[in-house]
């Protein structure tokens, strides 16, 4: 049973979910989703043509972590009374995740994590996404690690190495798969840039634009405002660049953005976008500006710099390999960064390689072979 109930598992756990469901000898698969997000979850399985098999439906207007987590659990207690799975697959860090696998640790369901050993060692950063991946690490009975940095992680925690796999993160396979299918299809293509054409009023195939999300707890407040200052000094300074921003449906992310950046002709405020939009519209930026994970995994696969609005960060090897820079959520650090990789062309080029230290498309296929050996 495979178990997710937000936009970033559903992309990374898609992947695994047609694999699987590739290999219907060998396994019965069945999708829980718990819709912690609900349009964001839906807008993922529609592109991939998901329908689950269980739909918890739990999210509820102003709901907290203690309404999440406590909605997980109980739910799960019952899909797993009536549904008996043999064992249960959960993803990252999210409430979602480690809910389910508190609630397989006390039904008796192993559980395999997807993504494990991820690590800032920091309970509050991310908050709670750290706490949560720990606690999750602490129950599972296969670790899919995606890179070697994540399996250290792990063995450092005394995890036995034989429950350890290092697979590749399954967003590469997500990445390359969604890639290929706009590239083999020009009709496909062209629907997607009628699509970005009706909600960007600049030509994005060929002007200069960063790319924008922002979503973390821990930036709520100070944070966003810092990052709202930021993107106005930019955008006054740089009138020929745009500035694109899916804002995330959160009110405390709406809110902010909103009322900081109305009114800038080349800021671009426009919703979440779908998984292949978006995608396409990542190959055609400049420069990424980012909190989120899954982005700093995607974005050097297609050779963009990413400027990580964070301190710090559970995906190290990108940061190492100099693709990736911290420049936390402060507006002096935001400008000067920015500002330096659009004068200086040396140091976009740095930046700008396409490298994937993140995977090679093939995790799945590696977590299915462990899972064949249970
Ligand atoms: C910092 C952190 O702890 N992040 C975790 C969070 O995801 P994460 O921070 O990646 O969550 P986001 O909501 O940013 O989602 C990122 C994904 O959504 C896509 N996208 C983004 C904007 C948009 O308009 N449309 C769209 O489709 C991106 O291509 C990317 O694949 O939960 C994931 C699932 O457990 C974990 O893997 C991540 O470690």
């Amino acid at each position: 049973m495979l178990v997710f109930g937000t936009r970033p598992e559903a992309i990374k756990m898609a992947p695994l979910y047609f694999a699987l469901k590739n290999c219907p000898d060998e396994f019965e698969t069945v999708l829980c989703v718990t819709a912690q997000h609900r349009q964001m979850l839906d807008q993922v399985l529609k592109v991939f043509g998901i329908v689950p098999d269980i739909d918890l439906n739990l999210m509820k207007p102003g709901q907290d972590l203690f309404d999440v987590t406590a909605a997980v659990l109980t739910g799960m207690r019952s899909v797993f009374n009536e549904h008996q799975p043999d064992a249960v697959l959960v993803h990252g860090d999210t409430t979602t995740s480690l809910a389910t696998a508190m609630a397989g640790f006390y039904a008796g369901v192993p559980v395999g994590h997807v993504e494990a050993g991820l690590r800032t060692h920091d309970l509050t950063a991310p908050f709670p996404e750290e706490f949560n991946r720990q606690v999750t690490g602490k129950v599972a009975r296969w670790h899919f690690a995606p890179t070697a940095v994540s399996q250290q992680n792990l063995l450092d925690e005394r995890i036995p190495a034989a429950q350890i796999s290092v697979t590749g993160n399954t967003v590469i396979d997500a990445l390359m798969w969604v890639l290929g299918r706009i590239d083999a299809d020009a009709g496909r293509r062209a629907e997607l840039s009628n699509f970005i054409d009706a909600r960007l009023p600049f030509d994005w195939r060929s002007e200069r634009f960063l790319l924008i999300t922002g979503h973390r707890r821990e930036n709520f407040g100070d944070g966003f405002l810092q990052i709202c200052e930021a993107l106005k000094e930019l955008a006054r300074g740089y009138p020929e660049v745009h500035f694109v921003y899916p804002v995330h449906l959160n009110p405390n992310v709406q809110g902010p953005v909103n009322s900081l950046l109305e009114g800038l002709n080349n800021v671009h405020l426009i919703d979440p976008l779908d998984y292949e939009p978006f995608v396409y519209l990542l190959k055609h930026s400049h420069i990424v500006l980012t909190d989120s994970g899954g982005i700093q995994e995607e974005a050097p696969s297609l050779g963009k710099p990413v400027l990580v609005m964070r301190d710090v960060t559970e995906r190290p090897e990108a940061v190492d390999a100099g693709t990736v820079r911290l420049v936390g959520a402060d507006r002096g650090r935001i400008v000067s960064n920015v500002a330096e990789l659009l004068d200086n062309e040396d140091s976009y080029k740095s930046m700008a390689r396409a490298h994937n230290p993140y995977g090679d498309g093939k995790a799945c296929a590696r977590i299915i072979d462990v899972l064949r050996s249970f």
